[in-house]
């Protein structure tokens, strides 16, 4: 929205609470105008990332550079950047068309101005007909609206949302993740989301950046992140592979890159173990030798012209450039 593409840097950040490391010398810069997704499991940092860089908590060591300044000591108002929350936190009092024009106020804008701005915000998020409405008479979906334009009012150049679709049902989330993607790419500004959903974040980022315990794992484009990952705990924590142990190494294989064979075809043999109907695909759970569990995600016109069960012996192939060597 400032027209200027910005460069967000985290420079070695560290969070501490009491002696508790919640973020541990995390460094990463962020690409300009994308979207980033900072996902992980419960506990590993990501909240506390978001909130140092918000300015909503102190760094306890490193610094936090928007646009080559440091911003890590200026108050959250004075940073650039804008932060919605898991709670929509509206005013329950004051209607859609305040609740949006608030910071102006605080601000000393006067009311003619801000009322037109807080207009040309509900108008970009789509709310233009329910301005006077209060948060209470609005649904789930169209509070977070209210929220994204209360965000947005203040013309960021880094929107940071914690888990923001957290509340809404599975319906609504799906639709509101497309609008939050097409609101960024309008804004041509950075958006980064934290999320503890492997779907979300490979739905909605440019960038995902996987954190475990208080550090990064692995940061890069979604794709390359789900089909590459580096270590065992992201190609676990992505889901949809295989961690297979070889005389080479550990290696991570997407389930859908390996292929069911009659046994004594295959490059490894294995017994089926289970097999799990999925619509699109069936997946086919087998033991290889030394206890190895590997799932096969097979479509399911193929898996049904030479169906397989529980206790079949069978083969499992794979194209060798499909295996990514795990580093940890
Ligand atoms: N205010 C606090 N005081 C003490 N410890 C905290 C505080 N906030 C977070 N922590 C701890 O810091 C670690 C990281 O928390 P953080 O909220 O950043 O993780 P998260 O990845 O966002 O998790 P979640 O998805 O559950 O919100 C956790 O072990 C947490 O218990």
């Amino acid at each position: 929205m400032s027209g200027i593409i910005q460069d967000l840097e985290l420079v070695s950040v560290t969070k501490r609470y009491g002696t508790a490391l919640a973020v541990n010398a995390v460094s990463h810069r962020f690409r300009p105008a994308s979207y980033t997704c900072l996902l992980g499991p419960s506990g590993c940092g990501k909240s506390s990332t978001l909130r140092m860089i918000a300015g909503h908590e102190s760094v306890t060591e490193g610094s936090i550079l928007l646009a080559h300044r440091d911003i890590s000591n200026l108050p959250p108002a004075k940073r650039g950047t804008a932060m919605m929350f898991q709670s929509y936190a509206l005013f329950p009092h004051l209607s859609v068309l305040d609740n949006v024009a608030f910071s102006l106020k605080m601000k000393g804008v006067d009311a003619k101005e801000r009322r037109a701005k807080a207009a040309e915000m509900l108008e970009l998020v789509d709310l233009t007909a329910l301005a006077d409405r209060l948060p209470a008479q609005l649904s789930g979906g169209q509070q977070q609206r209210v929220a994204l334009a209360r965000a947005l009012i203040t013309r960021p150049q880094v929107l940071l949302l914690d888990e923001p679709l957290s509340a809404l049902d599975p319906f609504l989330r799906v639709r509101m993740r497309t609008e939050l993607r097409n609101l960024q790419k309008e804004l041509g500004i950075s958006f980064i989301h934290v999320t503890h959903g492997q779907d979300e974040a490979l739905a909605l980022a440019d960038e995902i950046v996987v954190m475990n315990d208080a550090v990064i794992e692995q940061a890069g484009p979604a794709r390359e992140v789900f089909n590459a990952p580096k270590t065992r705990f992201v190609a676990q924590f992505m889901g949809g592979h295989n961690v297979i142990a070889l005389p080479q190494g550990h290696f991570a294989i997407r389930s859908d890159a390996v292929g069911v064979t009659p046994a004594g075809s295959g490059q490894m043999e294995g017994h089926v173990t289970a097999i799990e109907y999925q619509g699109t695909y069936v997946s086919v759970m087998s033991r290889i030798a030394g206890d190895q569990e590997v799932t096969a995600l097979v479509p399911d016109a193929a898996y049904f012209d030479a169906p397989h069960h529980p206790g079949d012996r069978i083969g499992l192939t794979w194209d060798a450039k499909n295996l990514h060597q795990l580093t940890a």
